[in-house]
């Protein structure tokens, strides 16, 4: 259904890139697909614990690296982290490109080179109608490479901040079903969160049955 009133792709900040709809149906049910056999243990869906006693309302899962409070490591529970599937990093290099077309602030950005973008891990995170992420950098990674954001089902208010604090400016930029977001150059650093999901607001025909929110971010870690 098309929207009743359009959505334009457009830099929200100087390169942070909002592309709605950039997956096609078709592809959310192939990246929901996947993200069911992603969650499955050895090595699933889980939620993380943070070193001051809380635990994070999404549920989380990681590909190629496992991310924990506030490092990479290779194992989880004692086993390898999943792989990290070649035809995600192709999803990402497409992506990318389409991003750095709309961003000049991109195109001059050394780091943010698409053919050359080597995405070695994903934060595969899934948001049920409580859930929410504060306001943090993702900034365990050596690279200053973009991080691209792929997001399915349930809307999820996603908050952009700056790089110097948590605190104001921000905006709040609605990612519905099939939004890509990429964020590099200049705001790679800025504080950013989801502070509400929108329920009952997934396609039908995705797979998601039970509605919620899937978000897979690609980063490319520097590390080996
Ligand atoms: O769910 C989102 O849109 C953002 C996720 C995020 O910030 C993260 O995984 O670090
Ligand atoms: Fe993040």
């Amino acid at each position: 259904m098309d929207a009743l009133i359009p959505r334009p792709s457009r830099e929200v900040a100087p390169g942070v890139v909002h592309v709605p709809g950039w997956l096609d149906e078709a592809a959310q049910a192939r990246l929901v697909e996947a993200c069911r056999g992603w969650a499955r243990p050895p090595a699933g869906m889980r939620r993380v614990r943070l070193p001051g006693g809380g635990v994070m309302s999404v549920r989380t899962v990681c590909l190629g690296w496992h991310w924990e409070p506030y490092r990479y490591v290779r194992q989880v529970d004692g086993v390898p982290v999943k792989a990290f599937p070649e035809w995600l990093a192709e999803w990402g290099r497409r992506a990318l490109r389409d991003a750095v077309a709309l961003s000049p602030v991109l195109a001059s950005d050394a780091e943010s080179d698409a053919e050359a973008y080597e995405p070695d891990v994903a934060l595969v995170n899934f948001y049920d109608a409580e859930a929410r992420m504060g306001l943090h950098q993702d900034r365990d990674e050596r690279s200053r490479a973009p991080v691209v954001s792929f997001s399915v089902g349930d809307t999820g208010v996603f908050r952009l901040g700056n790089p110097e604090s948590r605190g104001r400016p921000w905006r709040d930029v609605p990612l519905e079903s099939g939004d890509l977001l990429v964020f590099g150059g200049p705001n790679r650093l800025a504080f950013h969160g989801v502070t509400r999901i929108v329920p009952g607001t997934a396609p039908s025909g995705i797979g998601l049955v039970d509605g919620g929110r899937l978000n897979v971010t690609l980063r490319v870690t520097g590390l080996s």
